[in-house]
């Protein structure tokens, strides 16, 4: 589902007289359907600019990045929106949102998205706000006041509203209560159950050995620096 071979990339700081901080060489790794790999290595190995790359927010300079049929190194920016509508979901610890837009409905759009009816795609979004403990008192109101805590469960809700084949994780228990958290790792288990292809990034280290089937040390991808 995911296959990233020979990816490259390194960032040019144009404000800083042009350095070149090289990041990834060689980078190669496949996820499967039903596969979760979690990527790992320390504090600036290019965990996130792996996850970025993959979700078409990086462009590489050098390798292929295949996800569902889409090389996201080569793919137009219309392409990339409606692989990111179809195939990949992202789900961080933060939510973005359109500014009045009812909790219900940010939860709902990714499925009338896809073109869900209506009274499904709010049905899928109320059973996932209820098993994510969002009070109903609060789903007919905008998510930019909540608390940080209730912003990421909304978040997550809306991540996983429709089934995505492919799903990027980015710690995506960080800052939760035990039994949020237990609602999100199961989550992720159905997803996987149901085939999607799902790479993350946990620093929760009880999560990712239950999650994980695999992990790749980015660091094993960093350039060889010259001496
Ligand atoms: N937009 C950017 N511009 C310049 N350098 C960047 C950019 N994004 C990442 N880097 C550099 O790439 C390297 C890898 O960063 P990255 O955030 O991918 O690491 P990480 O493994 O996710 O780290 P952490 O676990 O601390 O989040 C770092 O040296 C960082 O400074």
């Amino acid at each position: 589902m995911i296959e990233v071979q020979g990816l490259g990339k390194s960032f040019t700081l144009h404000n800083q007289g042009g350095a070149v901080i090289p990041v990834l060489e060689g980078a190669r790794f496949t996820v499967a359907q039903g596969e979760c790999v979690a990527l790992t290595g320390a504090s600036g190995a290019g965990k996130s600019t792996v996850m970025r790359i993959l979700y078409g927010n990086y462009l590489a300079q050098a390798g292929q990045v295949m996800i569902g049929g889409v090389d996201l190194t080569a793919a137009e920016p219309r392409e990339i929106l409606a692989l990111r509508r179809d195939t990949l979901g992202y789900v961080s610890q933060f939510l973005r949102v359109v500014p009045r837009v009812p909790t219900l409905e940010v939860v709902a759009e990714p499925c009338l998205a896809i073109g869900m009816e209506e009274s499904a795609a709010l049905d899928r979004a109320r059973g996932l706000l209820a098993r994510l403990n969002i009070p109903e008192r609060l789903w007919a109101l905008s998510p930019t006041t909540f608390s940080g805590g209730e912003q990421q469960r909304v978040n997550i809700a809306r991540g996983f509203a429709h089934a995505y084949p492919a799903l990027l994780l980015d710690e995506p228990t960080a800052s939760l209560d035990p039994q949020n958290r237990e609602v999100v790792l199961s989550l992720v288990e159905e997803a996987k159950a149901q085939g999607t292809a799902i790479v993350g990034i946990f620093h929760d280290a009880p999560a990712r050995a239950r999650l994980a089937d695999r992990e790749i040390d980015v660091s094993a991808f960093t350039p060889a620096r010259a001496a």
